[in-house]
């Protein structure tokens, strides 16, 4: 039976990567670039077509920052496919962000400098706004729209005589310090990325908790640091042509610094490839890469309780219902 595999975030990066290496994985695959510009989405379809002329490519239209399009894009999905066998849930941003200069000259020459140049612990502050929806943005993006749409194609996704997989995209720069319950939309920090993906490794362990028994599987991935264009909206471009050369250097002394989009979707191709009883659903499979550019992948513990996690999955089961009754009676009125 051919497998069906929905990636959001397909139009550029670690995601349009995805989907080409998935297509090398399993020519018959049916594949679903769920992307929030549709003229991207066509282009990558087409660019993917010239490899793969004999596959079948569908388009999504979903802006995971928008409840509305979220509900309209899983109808659709629903609409179109029975069952779901992957669903990789890539698309992310970071907003506003900024290098504090000083934590960065501190931090070279401290005994940290590795961990900072890994995790940007401490490294990188946002500015963060509010949606149409009434929420953080990062968050609704990163995490909270997904999280709607696996609850909106539950039925599609709990089948347990055809059990499913959904892969974050979560980062190194996920950090429990960052992330609290009493906000955990991070309104009031300066590191709402970070927040956002420690909020995307707490609902993976969690999923697998409640829907384990019902075929439904959860794996957060960390790519390595790529150079997409999210990582080029930190910086200037002239500031980048200077790192570059370094960063490519410092490849030789840590494995996550993949740097390419083919690099970094190893980890997502590789649980692509899983029996999905053999995934420890309290590890973050990392992306790596040898100093002779062999790519491999690594489980690590993540820093986390299970118990967190449940009350986590709570506060975002009343969010979803406070957000579903809030845009009814908003459709009601119209
Ligand atoms: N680059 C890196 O070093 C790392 C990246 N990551 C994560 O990898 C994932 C992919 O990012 P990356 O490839 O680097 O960056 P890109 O900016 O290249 O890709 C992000 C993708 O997400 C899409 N997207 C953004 N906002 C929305 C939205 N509201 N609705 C739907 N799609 C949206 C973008 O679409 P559009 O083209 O329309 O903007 C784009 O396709 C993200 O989750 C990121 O957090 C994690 C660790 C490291
Ligand atoms: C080459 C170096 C001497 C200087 C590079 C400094 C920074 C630009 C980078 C150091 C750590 C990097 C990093 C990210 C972006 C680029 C750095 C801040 C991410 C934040 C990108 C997105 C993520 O999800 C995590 C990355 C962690 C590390």
């Amino acid at each position: 039976m051919e497998r069906v595999a929905v990636v959001t975030g397909a139009s550029s990066g670690i995601g349009a990567a995805l989907c080409r290496r998935l297509l090398q994985e399993d020519a018959g695959i049916r594949l679903c670039l769920a992307c929030r510009n549709m003229e991207k989405a066509v282009a990558t379809r087409a660019r993917l077509l010239v490899t793969f002329p004999n596959t079948q490519i569908f388009l999504i239209q979903v802006d995971v920052g928008s409840m509305e399009s979220v509900l309209r894009a899983a109808k659709e999905i629903k609409q179109r496919f029975q069952r779901l066998d992957y669903l990789y849930l890539n698309a992310g941003i970071m907003l506003n962000p900024h290098i504090d200069c000083k934590a960065f000259f501190r931090g070279l020459f401290s005994r940290r400098a590795v961990h900072m140049l890994t995790t940007a612990e401490g490294l990188v502050t946002q500015e963060d706004r509010v949606t149409a929806d009434g929420l953080q943005e990062v968050f609704q993006t990163n995490l909270f729209g997904h999280f709607v749409l696996i609850q909106q194609l539950e039925p599609l996704l709990s089948q347990l005589e055809n059990p499913s997989h959904l892969i974050w995209t979560s980062s190194s720069n996920a950090r429990r310090s960052n992330f609290s319950l009493v906000d955990f939309q991070h309104s009031q920090g300066k590191e709402s990325y970070s927040s956002s993906k420690y909020a995307t490794d707490l609902t993976s362990v969690v999923l697998n908790k409640h829907f384990n028994k019902q075929g439904l599987y959860s794996s957060v991935v960390c790519p390595g640091v790529v150079m997409t264009n999210m990582t080029y909206g930190i910086l200037p471009s002239f500031v980048w042509k200077l790192l570059i050369p370094i960063m490519w250097l410092i490849r030789f002394f840590t494995s996550t610094y993949t740097m390419t989009p083919y690099n970094g979707a190893e980890a997502l191709v590789w649980l692509f490839r899983q029996k999905l009883e053999s995934l420890d659903p309290l590890v973050k499979y990392h992306s790596c890469i040898s100093p002779w550019g062999k790519n491999y992948v690594e489980p690590r513990k993540m820093d986390l309780d299970e118990e967190t996690a449940e009350i986590f999955y709570q506060n975002l089961l009343e969010l979803e219902r406070q957000v579903l009754m809030r845009l009814e009676g908003q459709q009601n009125i119209k």
